[in-house]
């Protein structure tokens, strides 16, 4: 692996070993992708003031995040069908973010159940939730996300209608996907190592959901799927439901706007993530980057605002904690590892964006994460 660099390199193999459909699903975004691109521009108008002779030996990149100490400012994000990506990928996944010391975080829609994950990893990790309309099924998942003894809720609020990724029409990503078209066939015979990743894995179907999957003659659509099932009726009323039964620590995800935000502190969450879906979801919303200095300024002070959607570097996480954000969550960028090289891959997207963390920092003159402020942009 050491002739890889940087995540453009994770997400190249990525693309050469898994199949088409896959990596479609992963890389592409909603309509037009016009917030998908936004993502990455607007972190490129961001810059740096370099700082000279300034004692920077002692570099230590150990932050809190809701209350626990982790070994960097970095949170692996939830990504549904992650295991379709890599045979088991949400529990190599898991182990790799356990191993660099951050937190990792199970989608509702992973392929490996909670239960699964909980039985081959060491520590807690965090499950995101997404509310669908059988809300007794909700109950038993939030209970059995505390029986997985799960250290947060991170509750996922922009999609309770999916924005349309033509590309996963065009490629027959349905739920179940379309493997057996001829065209993906003829693909996937051409991806021997993805293959024998997916044999390798024991998990195949959407762990956390059986029983709210389309039988294999109601084949259809994402969108016509989540219609189905996803409650469009969610509020924030709910919010002290989920709080009823869940007792620990609450993520509400998918701030954009500061009243939203304002009404997260006023729900009592403990954080917010100031997320666009990766440009998944509202095409035409403005990039995460450009709204969080706002939603900072509004409520960082009352919760503990984390940051989402197109970090591929070391140096965007320094923008986005320039920028106020106490922690950041990466999803491309670790499923451009897993694709590539299973759990090894994921641990190589941390370490690429931990040294570059390091060396930017260092660059810019600051020891410790808590010293990161604006005053590290030349603005
Ligand atoms: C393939 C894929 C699947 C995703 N699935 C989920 C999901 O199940 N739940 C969720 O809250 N967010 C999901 N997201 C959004 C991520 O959690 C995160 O907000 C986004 O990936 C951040 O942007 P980035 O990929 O540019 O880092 C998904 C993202 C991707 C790329
Ligand atoms: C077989 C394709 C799986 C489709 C699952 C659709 C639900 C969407 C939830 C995952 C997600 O958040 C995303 O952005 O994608």
């Amino acid at each position: 692996m050491k002739q890889i660099t940087c995540i453009d390199d994770l997400r190249e193999i990525h693309q050469r070993r898994v199949p088409k459909m896959f990596f479609d699903y992963v890389d592409r975004g909603s309509y037009a992708e016009e917030t998908l691109r936004a993502n990455r521009d607007d972190f490129q108008d961001i810059k740096f003031r370099q700082r000279i002779l300034v004692d920077i030996s002692e570099r230590d990149l150990s932050t809190e995040i809701i209350g626990e100490r982790a070994a960097l400012p970095l949170i692996l994000a939830p990504v549904g069908s992650t295991g379709m990506q890599y045979g088991d990928g949400e529990i190599h996944a898991c182990r790799a973010a356990q191993a660099a010391g951050i937190p990792y975080t199970l989608s509702t829609m992973s392929i490996c159940s909670l239960e699964d994950v909980a039985a081959n990893v060491e520590q807690p990790f965090w499950f995101q939730l997404y509310v669908m309309r059988d809300r007794g099924f909700v109950k038993a998942l939030i209970e059995r996300a505390i029986a997985a003894k799960c250290s947060a809720l991170v509750l996922t609020v922009d999609l309770q209608v999916i924005g349309q990724r033509h590309q996963d029409i065009k490629n027959g990503m349905s739920v179940p996907p379309e493997i057996f078209r001829l065209k993906n066939l003829i693909d996937i015979a051409t991806k021997p190592r993805w293959v024998k990743g997916i044999l390798a894995g024991k998990s195949r179907n959407f762990g956390n959901i059986a029983g709210h999957l389309p039988g294999s003659k109601d084949l259809g659509s994402v969108s016509a799927w989540v219609a189905s099932q996803f409650d469009p009726s969610l509020n924030w009323k709910d919010i002290d439901w989920i709080r009823s039964i869940w007792p620990g620590k609450l993520i509400i995800k998918g701030i954009l706007d500061v009243e939203d935000a304002a009404l997260a502190v006023k729900a009592g969450a403990e954080a917010l993530v100031v997320s666009n879906h990766g440009g998944r979801q509202l095409d035409g919303a403005p990039s995460s980057i450009e709204v969080l200095p706002d939603v900072v300024d509004a409520v960082g002070d009352q919760i503990e605002v984390m940051f989402d959607g197109g970090i591929r570097s070391g140096q965007d996480v320094m923008r986005a904690l320039a920028m106020g954000a106490r922690s950041c969550m990466i999803g491309r960028a670790y499923i451009y590892g897993l694709g590539a090289f299973g759990g090894p891959g994921v641990t190589k997207a941390i370490d690429i964006i931990k040294n570059e963390l390091s060396t930017t920092m260092a660059l810019c003159g600051v020891n410790s994460i808590e010293e990161i402020d604006d005053h590290v942009l030349a603005l």
